[in-house]
């Protein structure tokens, strides 16, 4: 059993966290609800943080807040020091409304849309990472309009591909985002921006894969980004005050999985940049990354009860919770693995093998196979582990299933940072024309 942060089995057999014993939260709180180790996250911020301020050089971490946008992760990561990315209005409006100072926000993403772009430049945030020529002339455009000035990044991809284990080496990148190194449309793009009135370029950012265990995929993509920034400069006299090596550090879900510590991720970066841009006589730049998952991921629990179990005897035992792909999609989206165990009944001996089935009418939602537990019964509550990243922030719906509640919880104390939702938030948004009212009216 690996337990994370301040997790541990309390006297009375309980998982508890943060000080709380979870069957406390599950009476309180109602089940499913994603609980978060506030300390823990705290932990992962400071990593980070401290790895930086020990190479002397300049930074920014940025938290990537895909993983899990809420007012409340917003003023942790300020509190803690951290930047901001997000990837869409809603994310900005999140951020902004939680008071996130506007300078510390970088705004991502293949497809921003015009009133995005405005809201950004109104909102005076720091930098907008451009992705595509489409948006860089829009861009200027709107930024004429306002008489406005913004800061851009350049999102390139250096042909560097990296997946949990391995990386690969790719000629031409095959993807939807951002601007190709390897064939000359990222020097094309800042070429053009170089003659646009209203940007001014910071650097260059590149994202290689998420839940990436080596440093290798970062040391290339660096030394890529460094080689196309040094011939940037002395094609086009442009210098960057700014690289950004974008996210992907990976996390401890199941016991297969091998992240290295923070710190080496960072050293392999910054040395990596460090040595390319001194063969070079490149002025150092300040150092961004963008850190979502490695965050959030191993601080967040999701609590569930158990309900129904159906035995098919010699093929396999059901046990179903009062949540599934509506809260947590990565195992039926990407067959993601996660650890549970009874947090009401910690230390009693597991007896049988069964899977854990979600409850929507989809004959994929299953969150676990084959997982070891004592016998359970109705009522019971599992504790799934590593549920912090992408899990709230990509739940649906589905169902009409109501979005369980977070909280945040240290020293013993328990805050609600989201509602479980409503009826009303499940179909408040509807709207019956008055055509079909008339005829419901009509039949019955
Ligand atoms: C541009 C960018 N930055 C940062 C991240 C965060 O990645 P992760 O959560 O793996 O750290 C992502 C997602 O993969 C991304 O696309
Ligand atoms: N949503 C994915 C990661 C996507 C990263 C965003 N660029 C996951 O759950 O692992």
């Amino acid at each position: 059993m690996h337990l994370h942060g301040t997790s541990q089995i309390n006297a009375a057999g309980r998982l508890e966290i943060g000080g709380c014993d979870t069957a406390e939260l599950a009476a309180r709180f109602g089940t499913p609800l994603y609980v978060f180790d506030e300390a823990l996250i705290r932990r992962r911020c400071r990593e980070f943080m401290d790895a930086f301020r020990a190479t002397g050089l300049r930074f920014q971490v940025a938290y990537a807040s895909k993983a899990f946008c809420v007012m409340a992760m917003c003023r942790i990561a300020e509190e803690e020091g951290l930047s901001l990315d997000v990837v869409s209005d809603g994310e900005l409006y999140t951020a902004l409304r939680a008071g996130f100072p506007a300078d510390r926000i970088h705004f991502h993403g293949n497809n921003k849309t015009p009133e995005e772009l405005e809201m950004a430049i109104d909102a005076k945030i720091g930098c907008i990472v451009v992705d595509n020529f489409t948006e860089l002339y829009m861009l200027n455009e709107i930024a004429k309009e306002k008489s406005a000035r913004v800061s851009i990044l350049f999102r390139v991809t250096p042909g560097v591909e990296a997946h949990t284990h391995e990386f690969i080496s790719t000629g031409q990148t095959d993807t939807k985002f951002g601007f190709d190194i390897g064939n000359g449309s990222a020097f094309r793009a800042i070429r053009e921006a170089v003659s646009l009135s209203n940007v001014d370029i910071l650097g260059v950012h590149s994202h290689i894969g998420s839940q990436i265990f080596e440093t290798d995929g970062f040391k290339l993509a660096a030394d890529r980004v460094c080689d196309f920034a040094q011939n940037v400069r002395k094609e086009l006299g442009v210098t960057f005050p700014v690289i950004n090596l974008g996210g992907g550090f990976g996390i401890r879900y199941t016991e297969g999985d091998t992240p290295l510590p923070v710190g080496q991720y960072v050293q392999a970066i910054t040395d990596s940049i460090k040595a390319k841009l001194a063969e070079y006589d490149y002025p150092m730049p300040e150092i961004w990354i963008e850190p979502g998952r490695s965050i959030v991921g191993d601080a967040g629990t999701t609590l569930y009860t158990i309900g129904s179990t159906k035995d098919i005897p010699g093929v396999r035992k059901y046990v179903s919770v009062d949540g599934g792909m509506t809260d947590n999609p990565r195992p039926a989206l990407y067959d993601a693995k996660y650890e549970a165990f009874l947090a009401n009944r910690a230390n009693d001996p597991s007896e049988e093998t069964v899977s854990i089935a979600g409850k929507c009418c989809e004959t994929g939602d299953m969150l676990i196979w084959d997982l070891e537990l004592p016998k359970t019964k109705p009522g019971d509550l599992l504790a799934v582990f590593c549920t912090g990243a992408y899990n709230y922030s990509m739940a649906s719906n589905y169902n009409r299933l109501r979005r369980p509640a977070v909280v945040f919880v240290r020293d013993g104390e328990a805050d609600l940072v989201v509602r479980r939702e409503t009826f009303e938030d499940v179909a408040g948004k509807d709207v019956v024309p008055e055509r079909l009212r008339k005829q419901a009216v009509a039949k019955s």
